[in-house]
């Protein structure tokens, strides 16, 4: 477990540098503010969370941080260096590793080659490549450690087609931790699971913290933030309305007005 580890429902750790920093940044489209002045500090080891209703600028926010998305202004800092200027290519190298809103697993490709996929991204892991496995070569070590990781021993050949959406999803978990991140953006991880699934992906990211991973997730299920993340941002109108523990942020006046309504309101 990290040093930095705090346990769900803590607060961000002081006397630790951030792995990502995020000050003031402005991203406007003509006049429309979609992110306007947010400022936030991603620790390592801690799993962190979005949440804000629809158009509240949470995807806005995580294209620039990933510099897909050009900013009006504001630093972006990783590890201390201002990097708004790099581009989209110089942030994967920082060990940024993305998941997307919907499965983007290659059809043809097994379990194995999507997670090959992955490795092949790392700078210091050139033992294979999906090339090597398709001729029946052998498998990056970063590849056994993300199978094992996630728990999908078992499934290595199976082709996407014949997974559960969950399983779907840990396999697309799987492909980002075998680029060895330092960053792990999850964009609604858990969208369209049953109970089952959301409770296993939790106990996934959570057993993630380890070797100081920091992670961000963007995430509609409440319930699923609350179980899941250390520290919570809440967004609206492209501004932060509330940040803290999960606890806190579903208490706060703003969110409940905002995005929550009543069922939070008096949530231990
Ligand atoms: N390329 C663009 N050009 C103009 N407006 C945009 C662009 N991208 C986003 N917006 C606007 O910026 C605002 C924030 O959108 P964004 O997609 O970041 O919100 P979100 O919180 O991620 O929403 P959702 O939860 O629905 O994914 C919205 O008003 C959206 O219409």
């Amino acid at each position: 477990m990290s040093a930095t580890h705090t346990e769900p429902g803590g607060s961000l750790p002081t006397g630790v540098d951030p792995v990502l920093e995020v000050d003031d940044v402005k991203v406007h489209f003509g006049g429309v503010k979609a992110v306007d002045g947010i400022s936030m500090k991603l620790m390592p080891g801690m799993i962190h969370g979005i949440i804000g209703p629809n158009g509240s600028g949470k995807s806005t926010l995580i294209g620039a941080m990933t510099r897909l998305t050009r900013l009006t202004s504001g630093r972006l800092l990783f590890d201390g260096e201002e990097y708004q200027n790099a581009s989209a290519a110089v942030v994967a190298r920082k060990r940024v590793a993305r998941t997307f809103q919907t499965v983007r697993l290659l059809p043809d490709l097994t379990v194995l080659e999507n997670i090959q996929l992955g490795a092949d991204a790392r700078a210091d892991d050139k033992s294979g490549n999906v090339l090597t496995r398709l001729l029946g070569k052998q498998i990056s070590p970063a590849v056994r450690d993300a199978v094992s990781r996630t728990n999908l021993e078992g499934f290595e050949d199976f082709y996407p087609s014949e997974l559960s959406y969950g399983t779907q999803r840990r396999v697309e978990i799987a492909r980002a931790i075998a680029t060895g991140p330092r960053l792990l953006l999850l964009d609604e991880p858990t969208a369209g699971m049953n109970q089952k699934e959301r409770a296993e992906i939790s106990a996934l990211l959570q057993s993630l913290r380890t070797d100081g991973l920091c992670q961000l997730l963007v995430e509609h299920d409440v319930q699923m933030m609350i179980d899941t993340c250390d520290h919570v941002y809440a967004m609206n109108f492209g501004r932060l309305i509330a940040e803290g523990t999960p606890t806190d942020v579903v208490r706060s006046p703003q969110v409940q007005e905002a995005y929550l309504g009543r069922k939070w309101r008096d949530h231990a």
